[in-house]
């Protein structure tokens, strides 16, 4: 039976089909701010994103995800702690059933009520399935939400929900630009680590946004209008899709910022 975040099948289990969940890089992990070491080297986040590349919105059964066109370069990252050029494939969310839970990432043992993924490929390599297995293959930005104002730019994404309220639903989603979704300052912590739901793959350079975006408590509400399950199987609602933190096993965690 394939992998979730229930009992019998969540993240306590994944090590059972992936064994790599035990590895040296794993993702998300608990950011102490206190042990991050400052680092002058680290370039400024160079963001450009065309909403021309937005195709489409998909309800993939974990969670759901707004995937770009990734045949050129007019949606990537550069700089920050990268080298190279990375091409935007798909951004994703991970929630809670409450306000007071739902990021992967937490920051001194805080934790935040959803968390962003922006996930980039690296451009050295001939498609995301080629870059998903190399070290340096996967750069995914990630975004605190906390409850506050509502978001006008969220709001777009939420109010394709009903188009894809059931895994594997589908549905046009054009136009739509990912820079309205991070915040204004791009301070960020780095480290080596991995996707955070199966395949696992240790592939990921994370960069993790000090500043939250701002979501409202019937936003949050309506993330958790989603379903895991497919249309005529019992209705299970799409919430606690988060992994808990992974140990550090030594890996320094850099910041941006002083
Ligand atoms: C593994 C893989 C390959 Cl290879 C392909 N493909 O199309 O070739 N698609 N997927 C699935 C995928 O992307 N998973 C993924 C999991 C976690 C995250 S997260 N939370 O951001 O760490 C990002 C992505
Ligand atoms: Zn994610």
């Amino acid at each position: 039976h394939a992998w979730g975040y229930a009992e019998d099948n969540g993240p306590e289990r994944w090590a059972d089909n992936f064994p790599i969940a035990n590895g040296p890089r794993q993702s998300p992990i608990d950011i102490v701010p206190g042990d991050s070491s400052y680092d002058a080297g680290l370039k400024k986040l160079n963001l450009k994103y065309d909403p021309s590349t937005c195709l489409d919105i998909l309800n993939n059964g974990h969670s759901f995800q707004v995937t770009f066109i990734d045949d050129n370069d007019n949606s990537t990252l550069t700089d920050g702690p990268i080298s190279g050029i990375y091409r935007l494939k798909q951004f994703h969310f991970h929630w809670g059933a409450s306000d007071d839970k739902g990021s992967e990432h937490t920051v001194a043992g805080t934790k935040y009520p959803a968390e962003l993924h922006l996930v980039h490929w690296n451009t050295k390599y001939p498609s995301f399935g080629e870059a998903a297995s190399q070290p340096d293959g996967l750069a995914v930005v990630g975004v605190f939400l906390q409850i506050g104002n509502e978001n006008a730019s969220l709001q777009k994404v939420l109010d394709a929900f009903d188009t894809i309220r059931t895994k594997g639903k589908q549905a046009s989603f054009e136009n739509f630009n990912p820079a309205t979704l991070l915040p204004s300052c791009l301070d960020y912590w780095t480290y080596d680590g991995s996707l955070t739901t199966p395949p696992l793959l240790e592939s990921v350079t994370w960069i993790v946004c000090k500043e939250p975006i701002s979501v409202s408590s019937g936003q949050m509400a309506k993330f958790r209008s989603l379903l895991f399950s497919a249309e005529g199987e019992a209705e299970c609602c799409m919430v606690d899709n988060y992994r808990p933190p992974q140990p550090l096993k030594g890996r320094a965690v850099r910041a941006s910022f002083q």
